[in-house]
């Protein structure tokens, strides 16, 4: 029999929906993907920013991932906001037992421009958790604090795919161009080869939660079997249709629509 199609996520909370935990649940769900969940931190937060933060404790992390990891099997996981050295000694000791693929969205800022990780986190993210990753897929900002470099254009970003893979050990780089002006172009590095894959920009305030999104899309298509480029094409044409037709609600940047895909599927 066929493995049941299976994820897991660990990550920060968004109780108004649009990111995090709730962001990679709904698509997982979307994509025919058993979707599990560990909780590293409780933010308060909406589209307009982030109120408050409580960080779970570290013995409380390492027994949720026990508790998932002794019962149920999954063909990858993904990380997204790991707030501080502790929590990601926890997950990184846990996640050195799987051997899964891993889907590393190095988290930093929110779109609203609230901090979700210490300044001291960022070395043990970039040192200890990204060499273990089959995938990173930082935005411009993240890359530019990953490589140290300053990251203006497309050739940039294609330089930073490189290092982060040469240099910083990851297995591969999806260097996302969301900040880019009038194109939505993101670079796939897997090594050897260098990808691109390309939309046009969509002139919207309403993107909370893209980057947890469209890394939760690719963690559900990798773990149904997708080669790396493949799982990026859906996940990137997934995260389009849930841009373009985003909810414009709250008050502040709404956030994406993760049924929009299903207009749009043919098959
Ligand atoms: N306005 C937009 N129109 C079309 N695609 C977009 C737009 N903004 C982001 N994207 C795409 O969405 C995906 C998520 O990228 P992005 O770089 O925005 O993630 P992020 O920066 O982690 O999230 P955020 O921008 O919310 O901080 C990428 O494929 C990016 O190209
Ligand atoms: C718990 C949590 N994790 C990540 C983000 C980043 O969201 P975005 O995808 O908009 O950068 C967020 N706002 N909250």
């Amino acid at each position: 029999m066929k493995p049941i199609p299976a994820a897991l996520t660990i990550a920060g909370t968004d109780p108004s929906g649009g990111a995090g935990i709730q962001a990679d649940l709904k698509t997982f769900q979307e994509l025919k993907t058993y979707g599990m969940s560990v909780i590293t931190s409780v933010v308060a937060q909406n589209t307009t920013g982030v109120q408050d933060v409580h960080h779970i404790p570290e013995h409380m992390i390492e027994q949720q991932l026990k508790s998932v990891m002794s019962d149920i099997p999954f063909q990858a996981f993904k990380t997204g906001m790991l707030a501080n050295p502790g929590i990601m000694d926890a997950v990184a000791e846990k996640i050195s037992e799987l051997n899964v693929l891993y889907i590393m969205d190095p988290v930093m800022v929110t779109t609203s421009g609230d901090t979700l990780i210490s300044e001291d986190s960022r070395d043990y993210l970039r040192d200890i958790l990204l060499p273990m990753s089959t995938l990173v897929t930082p935005n411009m900002p993240e890359a530019e604090v990953i490589t140290g470099e300053k990251i203006d254009t497309s050739e940039d970003m294609q330089q930073a795919a490189k290092q982060i893979v040469h240099e910083f050990g990851a297995d591969a780089a999806l260097v996302k161009g969301g900040h880019l002006q009038d194109e939505a172009v993101d670079f796939l590095y897997d090594g050897k080869m260098m990808h691109t894959f390309s939309t046009e920009r969509i002139n919207t305030k309403n993107t909370h939660g893209t980057g947890c999104t469209y890394s939760a899309a690719i963690t559900a298509y990798l773990s149904q079997g997708c080669t790396l480029s493949d799982a990026v094409q859906n996940a990137k044409d997934f995260i389009t249709a849930a841009i373009r037709d985003s909810f414009p609600i709250g008050n502040g940047s709404g956030p994406t629509n993760q049924w929009a895909h299903r207009a749009e599927r043919v098959n």
